[in-house]
């Protein structure tokens, strides 16, 4: 047990140190700083169960030595980490009857200062927190740092270097990493950035300077909250901070509003911060009470919960889907999220797992993502990985051959290939009776209550070859009713389902169809552009139409629709099952009503975030009652987005692009409400 115990200790100090060698001298970090951290708890834990610490230990040492060929310098007054603590109780204990300040935990860079005779001597890095890297040429490319103040006497000032979430979102469309991807955060953006060479290229990066401590000079406060006020004085730009009444102790619910407030005013003012640390204000008890390797033991960060879970994974199970697809999902140990027991979450497609380098055995965080869906979020247990030994190789439905194929993402406009597993036989039970299943979901032909159950007894009994033969049932009338389950009731509401659903239109025919990726959005646009003429729509396919020319089209659905088409199977169900169908005619809003009026007309426009008061859809059907179009990705034929609350990537991409941003009041004023 011992013997173990030591394999895993030096195993994690090996593991976090290569973690922290791409982290602190990449700028490229492969886990998650949750990841991360737990990792580091493990490692806590075990030094302390076993009495056993190496001397490489990430407990006992601070970032990382320096490795670029920036100039280096010591630190007389070594820059520390700070230790951290998820719970609010253990807070409130450090905080005991001493006056404390909270502040920001600005998620960026450690930057020092020194000041001599009123003029910035040298800017420089914490590094491993002994010898950190000099980077004075770059001061002038980051904001926030003055050259000259009015102190004669010398001045070592720490703060954070970072970059803040709204300029990170468009600087990572076009910025690459050390590895050439795009960056995880503006953490390692900005960590990248103050190590440049120039400090054009610095400035570019929009970089901001915050002091949080001064480590030398105003001997004469004794007070750190007066030190930086006296800094504000001197034209910094100071982290934000509070600081409790002396001789009261904070309540817990005075502590959570104060953690709060800070929280909100980050928010507001686009401030990054991962935490909030809270340090004894008062100086002289600050020194007394001393420091570990790793930090000063006069503050503590307070980082937020995360929602991560652990769990382990036990196997990964294949599920064709109605494309051939097999998808991939993950069983794992059954973990409790949010009062639901959670055992199974999808894992998409191979290059998900390739890239989590997921083995059965491993363990794993698994969050509730938007607090619907499950989501394996990391891997804690990397190493030792091999996709081949995963993938089955038949369809663990009907036994045919598996197969990868290889797509390109593109949708956030990176080149990254997409690994899927196939199962490519066309009669593959699993796969036919999905397809069964999306043409009677709500969206497509609407059948209710013709459940998936029954869709797999009735494919069995052999009553169901083709849609057509859906609405043929009444053939088999009474074996239906003797069915196990069935009886005259249940049979005469599920024919009356079906015999609804032949009252139906142009778009839910479209989406029945099942033509890869044509689903709601794209069959509103082309029962728009064929005015609800399934005859004209097809047509038009027939004479080559090029589906490129409607917005939010691209060559892959404008390819996948001629090819479905192309299909002989296909167009034979396409015509007769249209004459079973009476198909409506759209109610096609008059677009001259409101149209007339405002500057949208026929135009495409993208909403991000969220527009008050409308949903997404209602905030759509707004727009499309402008006569304009509602498009659902930034692309060159888009011509406004309007920017909402919480904004998405798709900010980024029309910054890049040159397309008009709205926010929703300059919309609404156009559109003359
Ligand atoms: N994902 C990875 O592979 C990986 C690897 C290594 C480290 N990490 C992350 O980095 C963390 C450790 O990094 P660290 O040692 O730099 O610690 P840290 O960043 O968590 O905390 C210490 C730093 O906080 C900064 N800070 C911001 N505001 C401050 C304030 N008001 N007062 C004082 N300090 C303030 C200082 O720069 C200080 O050096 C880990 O917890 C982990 O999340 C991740
Ligand atoms: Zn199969």
């Amino acid at each position: 047990m011992a013997q173990e115990k030591l394999e895993q200790l030096c195993s994690l100090v090996e593991t976090l140190n290569h973690h922290r060698e791409l982290y602190y001298n990449q700028n490229a970090p492969s886990v998650s700083d949750e990841a991360y951290d737990r990792l580091f708890d493990e490692l806590t834990q075990l030094e302390q169960e076993t009495g056993i610490v190496m001397a490489n230990s990430p407990t006992q040492t601070v970032g990382y030595p320096a490795v670029s060929r920036l100039e280096k310098t010591t630190h007389p007054i070594p820059l520390l980490s700070l230790d951290k603590t998820k719970s609010s109780g253990e807070l409130l204990r450090f905080m005991g009857d001493q006056q404390v300040m909270l502040m920001l935990k600005l998620d960026g860079l450690t930057v020092k200062l020194t000041y001599e005779d009123g003029t910035l001597l040298e800017a420089a890095t914490r590094g491993d927190g002994e010898e950190g890297e000099i980077v004075t040429h770059n001061v002038c490319g980051i904001s926030g740092i003055p050259q000259q103040i009015p102190c004669r006497e010398r001045l070592v000032v720490t703060g954070e270097a970072f970059i803040c979430p709204s300029d990170f979102e468009l600087l990572r469309a076009t910025l690459k990493d050390s590895s050439g991807n795009p960056y995880k955060n503006g953490r390692n953006l900005a960590a990248g950035s103050v190590r440049l060479f120039s400090a054009a290229d610095c400035w570019e990066r929009k970089v901001r300077f915050m002091p949080f401590g001064v480590i030398e000079g105003m001997e004469e406060l004794s007070k750190k909250s007066l030190k930086l006020k006296k800094l504000k004085e001197m034209g910094f730009q100071v982290c934000r901070y509070m600081v409790t009444k002396e001789n009261r102790t904070l309540t817990a619910g005075e502590l959570e509003g104060g953690i709060r407030q800070l929280q909100q005013f980050a928010a507001q003012q686009d401030i990054p911060i991962d935490g909030i640390v809270v340090s004894y204000n008062d100086i002289p008890y600050s020194r007394s009470c001393g420091r570990t390797g790793h930090h000063y033991k006069d503050g503590l960060a307070f980082k937020f919960e995360d929602d991560l879970h652990e769990s382990r994974l036990r196997q990964i199970d294949w599920q064709p889907t109605r494309s051939g697809e097999i998808a991939p999902v993950a069983v794992f140990e059954t973990v409790e999220i949010d009062g639901c027991e959670v055992s199974r979450a999808s894992l998409h497609n191979l290059s998900f797992i390739e890239e989590l380098e997921l083995m059965p055995g491993n363990r794993i965080l698994v969050s509730k993502r938007n607090m619907i869906i499950p989501h394996v979020e990391e891997n804690l247990d990397r190493g030792g990985f091999s996709l081949e030994s995963l993938i089955p190789p038949v369809c663990p439905c009907c036994g045919f051959p598996t197969h990868i194929h290889e797509s390109q993402a593109g949708a956030d406009g990176s080149a990254r290939k997409i690994k899927t597993l196939f199962c490519d036989n066309p009669a593959c039970e699993t796969r036919r009776l999905r397809q069964f299943v999306h043409f009677v979901s709500q969206k497509a032909m609407n059948i209710e209550g013709l459940s998936e159950a029954t869709l797999e007894k009735l494919i069995g009994r052999g009553w169901i070859h083709d849609y057509m033969d859906i609405y043929r049932l009444d053939a088999h009338r009474t074996e239906i009713m003797q069915m196990e389950g069935f009886g005259e009731k249940s049979w005469q509401r599920l024919w009356n389902a079906i015999q609804n659903s032949r009252n139906t239109t142009f778009e839910r025919y479209l989406i029945a169809m099942d033509i890869p990726m044509v689903g709601n959005t794209a069959s509103r646009a082309l029962c728009q552009q064929f005015h609800g003429s399934l005859d004209v729509f097809e047509d038009a396919v027939h004479h080559h139409y090029d589906f490129t020319q409607l917005p939010d089209f691209g060559k892959t659905l404008h390819n996948h629709i001629h090819e479905w088409f192309y299909d002989e199977e296909n167009l034979y169900v396409w015509e007769e099952l249209q004459k079973m169908m009476n198909i409506q005619k759209p109610a096609l809003p008059e677009p001259a009503a409101e149209a007339g009026s405002n500057p949208f007309v026929g135009l495409t426009i993208v909403v991000t975030g969220k527009v008050e008061p409308y949903t997404r859809s209602g905030i759509n059907e707004k727009i499309e009652s402008l006569g304009a179009y509602a498009g659902s990705a930034v692309s060159s034929k888009t011509d406004y987005l309007i920017c909402g609350e919480k904004a998405g990537s798709k900010l980024a991409k029309a910054r890049a692009l040159g397309i008009k941003v709205l926010t929703p009041a300059q919309f609404f004023h156009m559109a003359g409400e």
